[in-house]
């Protein structure tokens, strides 16, 4: 008997991205991109680890494919690799690369399986790194024409389209703790990477507006539910702040065209505010059919005077986490859905990342029995289903991962997968969870 069924048309779907699983990293004319740069500086990635090979999905894909086809799995969001298309980022065209996301989405059709496609998953070509990144407004307009390409290739057979993974994450911790690609330390130009990347997003979907194509577009935000340390004065102003800087700066700028008050007024005491007119704010604000959102974890923060630049910090605390070290904490999904369906007019939801890290293990059988990931997905999941029941337009859910894959700067040491990958032999093998999601796809719903 199903006890939480969700609705009739509800999406549900596994998420992968092109560096983490393609491999393939110079072949059939691909471009060198900001990461295959990344992981080759030793050092900066986990027993400097990356992603040349990966899960090899590029050439397994067909197996792959068959492997959602036997989890009865009907949608499988998939990022696509901007330096396999434009190796130099712009101008010259690979059609080795176009045809291998031609092949990757007709398999996909083929076995009744919608692709949803996310245009850029933190992968830019380095080209145009080298030429200043995403500071550049050049790169605007180059991502303009890579989208433009994809749009007018595969526009009419892919059905939902995301312009962004994350810009918060591709800024702050590729740009100001430079923990990520390009590896870059500096506030002032985190905040400008933000803003132009907001701009190319803007500008791609009033292209596809433009283009009349039958799909939906977005972009996917890294969203966390803040809660304060204590009631304090200080305390409760950190996590006011922690809020703006991780989510209200990205989702008001989108969704209400204009940055926060509150933040511009700070980053500007700062100086790290970046420059912005009036037209670029109404760019960014271009209506989207969807929000879409990864949500992993809450953040739990105190001021902190020593922490530049916020004077926040976050707390560590003594309760059951990830791999990652993340809480687990899955009554932040519920309270992020309902904030953002009443500060955000009800807006469309796509949860396109959910899911959790465990040291999976092969056990003597050659199963991998990991009931503490079936266990975080069950919690989150029931607290999707009661932001439903509260009326939140939550139309699906991406489980982040489909396969084991490079886990950026943790490199192949955690593993998010539903599926295993022992990447010496590329075998795979299906995890309990895998099995689990299948029945709650089949029944539409969660049975216990
Ligand atoms: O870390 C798991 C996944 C990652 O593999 C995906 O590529 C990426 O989209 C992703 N985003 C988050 C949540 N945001 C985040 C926060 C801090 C550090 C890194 C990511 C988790 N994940």
């Amino acid at each position: 008997m199903v006890k939480y069924k969700f609705p009739d048309d509800f999406i549900w779907g596994v998420a992968t991205s092109a560096y983490q699983i393609e491999g393939a990293y110079n072949k059939d004319g691909k471009g060198e991109n900001i990461w295959d740069r990344f992981t080759s500086i030793p050092g900066n990635i986990y027993k400097n680890h990356n992603g040349n090979v990966a899960c090899d999905h590029y050439h397994l894909y067909q197996s792959d494919i068959n492997i959602l086809k036997e989890l009865g799995i009907k949608n499988y969001r998939f990022s696509i690799s901007w330096a396999r298309i434009f190796p130099d980022g712009y101008g010259k065209v690979n059609q080795k690369g176009i045809e291998y996301y031609r092949r990757l989405i007709n398999a996909l059709l083929d076995k009744g399986i919608q692709p949803a496609i996310t245009l850029y998953h933190w992968d830019l070509p380095q080209e145009l790194q080298d030429i200043g990144g995403w500071t550049n407004k050049k790169v605007v307009d180059y991502f303009v024409e890579y989208a433009e390409l994809m749009f007018k290739e595969f526009g009419d057979l892919v059905p939902i389209w995301i312009t962004h993974n994350e810009p918060w994450v591709v800024s702050i911790l590729g740009h100001a703790w430079g923990v990520h690609a390009p590896g870059i330390k500096d506030y002032k130009i985190a905040l400008k990477v933000a803003h132009n990347i907001l701009l190319s997003h803007g500008k791609v979907v009033k292209l596809y507006r433009s283009m009349s194509l039958k799909g939906k577009i977005g972009i996917t935000l890294n969203l966390s539910s803040i809660h304060s340390a204590t009631d304090s004065e200080k305390d409760l102003l950190a996590a006011k702040i922690y809020d703006g800087f991780m989510n209200r700066w990205f989702l008001d700028a989108i969704l209400k065209g204009s940055y926060p008050e509150d933040m511009k007024k700070l980053y500007n005491e700062l100086n790290i505010l970046p420059q912005f007119s009036d037209d670029d704010m109404k760019i960014i604000n271009e209506r989207i059919d969807f929000l879409g959102i990864n949500y992993y974890t809450r953040s739990v923060v105190k001021y902190d005077e020593n922490a530049y630049p916020l004077k926040v910090s976050m707390l560590d605390l003594d309760n059951p986490k990830t791999d990652m070290g993340w809480e687990i904490y899955p009554k932040g999904l519920y309270e992020l859905l309902i904030n953002l369906h009443k500060n955000y007019d009800g807006i469309d939801i796509l949860i396109t990342e959910n899911g959790a890290a465990f040291n999976d293990i092969v056990n003597y059988k050659g199963k991998v029995v990991d009931d503490y990931r079936i266990d975080y997905l069950y919690r989150h999941l029931l607290e999707a289903y009661r932001a439903i029941c509260d009326g939140v337009n939550l139309k699906g859910y991406y489980l982040w991962s489909f396969l084991d894959n490079f886990e950026w700067a943790e490199g192949y040491s955690k593993r998010f997968g539903i599926v295993f990958v022992d990447y010496n032999t590329q075998k795979r093998i299906i995890k309990d969870s895998a099995y689990w999601y299948s029945d709650v796809i089949k029944n539409n719903g969660i049975t216990e």
